[in-house]
């Protein structure tokens, strides 16, 4: 409810925000409810003073419904899917990485979630030419590690660099920083970074929960509260830029044993899509100790439970990406 105050819109001085209060007229809504003709006559001002402040109150303090088809027209006009480069994340993923949406990979030590993102970071940078964020929480960023799997993708340097050059390293290590850096990103950050290369499609944070566990659980009530700014900045983030979200998250075992993405129930709902990363374990480890497995554990699109095996190893990846039909289409990514 907002309080009538003098200076709230053209015309609306003292002396009429007295007479209205004094015809029990307090609220905008008040304002906006009440037939304009009586109040006209009640407080001695013209009728075409008082509709004109009702309707800049109107323009100013309440939500113009929209229908349902304008809003999907806006949402097919504004949502790219990014492909993540590799088939069978994409699979899971219904495609790839929807703009606007929070996604989530979570395993455990070892599972591969940086591995990926470092996959996706350059797969969105070299074949879409767009511009990734890539938040490092943990340290794990190598710039050798991009180069070398830019180099699976082409032996071209100069495509090399460029694509290195769409690829914005941020390195922090507690959460004030990273609210720190996701705010001004929100506040500008982003358009800054796109000016010169591809508009910024996709945020990456390795890991989120680097960052958020330490700080919760205990008698710690503030850890929550920063864990829900986190969430609330990167999800404005994600829908008013158009930019995919993909953070990575640590595992815990439940009551029966069972894998299950951390930090809690509460961040269970930022999420849109949540994938678990886990070792195959096969008879022969040593060959196969690159093969992962995918699992959709939560998703508004697919089946949840579908289950893909993939290869770590970037190079065979590589082939198997550009032999295999490719499930983005490339110029819808600008
Ligand atoms: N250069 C590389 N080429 C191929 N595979 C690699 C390479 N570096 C690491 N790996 C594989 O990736 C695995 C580690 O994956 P990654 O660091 O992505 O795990 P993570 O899930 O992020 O783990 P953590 O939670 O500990 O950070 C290694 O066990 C190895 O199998």
């Amino acid at each position: 409810m907002v309080v009538l105050r003098e200076g709230m819109c053209p015309g609306l001085d003292e002396d009429l925000v007295r007479d209205l209060r004094a015809a029990d007229i307090k609220t905008v809504e008040d304002v906006v409810s009440s037939d304009i003709e009586e109040l006209a006559q009640r407080c001695s001002v013209s009728y075409k003073a008082l509709f004109a402040i009702r309707r800049v109150l109107l323009a100013q303090h309440t939500a113009f419904p929209v229908s349902g088809a304008d809003l999907y027209e806006e949402l097919l006009s504004s949502t790219a899917i990014l492909s993540t480069g590799n088939p069978s994340l994409d699979k899971l993923l219904d495609s790839g990485l929807y703009t606007g949406e929070i996604t989530e990979l979570s395993g455990g030590p070892g599972s591969g979630k940086s591995q990926v993102c470092f996959g996706v970071a350059v797969h969105i940078s070299y074949h879409l030419k767009q511009s990734v964020i890539f938040i490092d929480t943990t340290g794990g960023l190598t710039a050798s590690r991009l180069l070398q799997m830019l180099q699976a993708e082409t032996s071209n340097t100069e495509e090399q660099m460029e694509a290195l050059q769409r690829i914005h390293i941020f390195r922090l290590f507690n959460i004030f920083s990273l609210l720190d850096c996701l705010y001004s990103l929100r506040s500008g950050g982003l358009q800054q970074v796109s000016v010169g290369g591809g508009s910024v499609k996709a945020v990456i944070v390795d890991s989120v929960s680097a960052v958020i566990s330490p700080l919760l659980g205990g008698k710690q009530n503030e850890g929550m509260s920063l864990m829900i700014q986190v969430a609330g900045v990167l999800k404005t983030m994600a829908k008013d830029f158009n930019v995919a979200a993909l953070v990575t998250n640590h595992v815990t075992r439940s009551g029966s044993g069972e894998l299950q993405p951390g930090l809690g129930v509460s961040w269970s709902h930022i999420p849109r899509t949540r994938i678990l990363l886990e070792r195959v374990e096969r008879a022969t480890p040593v060959s196969h100790s690159s093969m992962r497995s995918a699992t959709l554990i939560k998703s508004s699109r697919q089946p949840c439970h579908i289950k893909e095996e993939f290869d770590l190893q970037w190079g065979s990846r590589s082939k198997e990406a550009s032999s295999g039909k490719r499930k983005l289409d490339e110029t819808d990514s600008g």
